[in-house]
């Protein structure tokens, strides 16, 4: 049997016991490839990756090492978060890496998208190599968090499936994936089970280079912290409002525009609001925020983000405007 291949009578993981199910068969089956052996998983704290490092500290506790990449361009509290969940809660054996250096050294002056994101995912690679040769004597397998669509898109020919390629031939591992067969809901399912708390099992869809993307044109720190802040206050502002929207971020252009502040002129960034609902990305509208709601947002990135003095609310469908700036 192709064991890339859901099997039809699988059942779609939709409850608690389900769930459960799902976690004692994979432990089982995981305990069973690993034997005494050791696994390396790069975990970003999104969705896939926690909940396969959830499953395997479950199953083979400290025979997994986690490498979180601290790239300098998360949101607001997500290291943080990764660490507390992991570290502090799991007790897993995880190695963090602050590399905000190295990233944004090698992005300055960069303003160019495409070769923002060529630098940040091939600077990723790089770093984790490394991690991966500290312990890669240690170390037999590579845990991903692949999941069923990415599966189908790799057999359409739009994506490889391996989420973390660009590995080095010397560093090849057997590949441990044990969500692979499931999609999104239900990986989402079997996280709350295995107790991952509800930010990161909801966790919206985020892209790989991060703020990187949101910081618009050539990054610079003080811009970017003033993005990270903007965006703490949008996401804080909507899940506060118990709305349902697919993704909701803010993004701050490399211009400036006029404004005054305690009687004097102020010259500063202005930050765009960007929210789109959406059932396959591929078109994509964008929600009637509520006035107060939108004044409200206004009202504390302006006084609370310095060198923010304007905000805007971007109304651009898919098509014509893609979800991301750049
Ligand atoms: N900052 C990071 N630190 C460690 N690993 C990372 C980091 N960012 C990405 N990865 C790894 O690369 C994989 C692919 O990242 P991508 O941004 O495409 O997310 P994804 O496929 O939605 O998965 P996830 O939900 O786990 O983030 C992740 O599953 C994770 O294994």
């Amino acid at each position: 049997m192709d064991s890339n291949k859901r099997p039809g009578d699988m059942v779609r993981i939709t409850t608690p016991e389900l769930a459960q199910a799902f976690i004692d068969e994979q432990a089982a089956a995981v305990r069973e490839q690993i034997g005494d052996k050791k696994v390396l998983l790069a975990l970003s704290g999104g969705v896939d990756s926690s909940v396969v490092a959830a499953l395997l500290i479950k199953a083979i506790g400290k025979q997994l090492i986690c490498v979180h990449v601290n790239h300098g361009l998360m949101r607001k509290g997500e290291s943080e978060q990764v660490i507390d969940v992991f570290k502090n809660q799991l007790d897993a054996n995880l190695v963090y890496v602050d590399a905000t250096d190295r990233f944004l050294g090698k992005l300055v002056d960069v303003e160019e998208p495409e070769a923002k994101r060529k630098i940040i995912g091939a600077e990723f690679i790089r770093v984790f190599e490394e991690e991966a040769r500290k312990v890669g004597n240690e170390v037999s397998f590579l845990a991903q968090g692949t999941i069923y669509p990415d599966i189908l898109e790799s057999q359409d020919g739009v994506k490889a499936h391996h989420n973390v390629g660009g590995l080095p031939d010397d560093l090849q591992f057997e590949l441990c994936e044990p969500v692979k067969l499931l999609y999104k809901d239900e990986v989402r399912v079997v996280g709350r089970k295995l107790g991952l708390p509800e930010s990161m099992v909801e966790r919206q869809p985020f892209p790989g280079p991060g703020l990187g993307v949101r910081c618009l044109g050539a990054i610079t720190r003080d811009r970017l912290e003033a993005l990270r802040e903007a965006d703490a206050i949008v996401r804080e502002e909507i899940d506060n409002a118990g709305l349902t929207i697919w993704q909701y971020f803010a993004v701050v252009p490399d211009f400036r525009a006029t404004g005054v502040r305690e009687g004097k002129r102020a010259y500063d960034w202005p930050c765009i609001i960007r929210c789109i609902n959406t059932v396959d990305v591929m078109t994509a509208e964008v929600p009637e925020l509520d006035w107060a709601l939108l004044k409200r947002i206004t009202a504390r990135i302006t006084a609370e983000v310095p060198r923010i003095c304007r905000v805007c609310y971007d109304l651009t469908p898919k098509p014509v405007g893609t979800v991301e700036w750049e």
